[in-house]
């Protein structure tokens, strides 16, 4: 195996939505394996400390503001990203929220939150930063979904139809783009325990029961993505496009049921 084929020095990665969580996993790996970063936040400041450890390794990083939700703030930050580093090579589309209700106690207002946050922010994005990569005929665009892309769960309506969504989009994006030699991937992760979803995991007998459904037997650490991002963003996965990659610990392959109004209590097999 030639180690080249994931070594990103050189390259730069925009990764949205680096001020906490599994965005800060994403970036240091890209980091670890070479690249320069583009942070990016709705609150620049709330960067600095990570940025600090990203120059730590040796990087360059520049933290920029960028709400997903607002179209002029996702030009101007691609601009800004482009004027700082001359071209962008990696997309990491992390920046994402949730909404976890019964469905018949979601409002208009959650659903807009939700869709136009994880699925018309990621095109956006998305659309902003492909047109600066096709102009240099190179890009690796990895678009965050989840297991909820391609599995329903009770409680996660507007969240697994942006999910779902994610899964759609990467397909149509890649058979637009791939002949401008811009590979578009969706990055799936299973359960991992973030400041979105700690509720849950504060619920022993819901963690059971997760664990109980993950065939590895436990949940996700942030670290267990790191592979699967290095590779999505890097030579190694050249021929790859338009694919969705499940990190999850295999709960893919078999049922789970709900994150609210869970009727199973013992275990079984939903
Ligand atoms: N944690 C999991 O188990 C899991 C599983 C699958 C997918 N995901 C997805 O991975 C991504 C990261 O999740 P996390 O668990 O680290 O959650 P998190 O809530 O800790 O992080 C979400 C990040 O997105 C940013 N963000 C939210 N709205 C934004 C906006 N309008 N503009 C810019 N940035 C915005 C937040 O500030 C934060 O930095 C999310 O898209 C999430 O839905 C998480
Ligand atoms: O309820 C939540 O906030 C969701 O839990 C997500 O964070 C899931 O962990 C994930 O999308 C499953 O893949």
């Amino acid at each position: 195996m030639n180690n080249s084929l994931f070594d990103l020095s050189g390259q730069v990665a925009i990764v949205t939505g680096t001020s906490r969580g599994l965005g800060q996993y994403f970036a240091m790996a890209l980091a670890k394996a070479g690249a320069d970063l583009v942070l990016t936040s709705r609150d620049r400041a709330s960067l600095a400390s990570f940025e600090k450890e990203v120059h730590a390794l040796g990087r360059r990083a520049v933290s920029l503001e960028l709400d997903v939700k607002n179209q002029e703030s996702i030009e101007r930050m691609a601009a800004e990203a482009e004027a700082a580093f001359g071209q962008i090579h990696i997309l990491v589309n992390n920046a994402g929220c949730n909404v976890r209700k019964p469905a018949l106690d979601v409002t208009w207002d959650d659903w807009n939150h939700v869709v136009d946050t994880n699925l018309r922010g990621s095109f956006f994005v998305a659309q902003a930063v492909a047109r600066r990569m096709i102009a240099k005929g190179y890009g690796r665009i990895v678009n965050i979904g989840s297991v909820t892309s391609v599995f329903g769960y009770a409680g996660l309506a507007p969240y697994g139809a942006s999910r779902g969504g994610i899964r759609q989009l990467t397909m149509s994006l890649a058979d637009d783009w791939g002949k401008h030699g811009v590979t578009v991937n969706c990055l799936a992760p299973g359960w991992f325990r973030t400041e979105q979803n700690k509720v849950l995991y504060e619920d022993q007998e819901w963690v059971d029961y997760l664990i109980d459904r993950i065939p590895v037997k436990r949940p996700g650490q942030p670290h267990d993505l790191d592979g699967a991002v290095v590779f999505l963003a890097s030579e190694a996965s050249r021929y790859v496009t338009g694919q969705t990659l499940l990190v999850d610990g295999g709960i893919s392959t078999g049922a789970m049921r709900a994150t609210v109004n869970r009727p199973l209590s013992s275990g079984n097999k939903a």
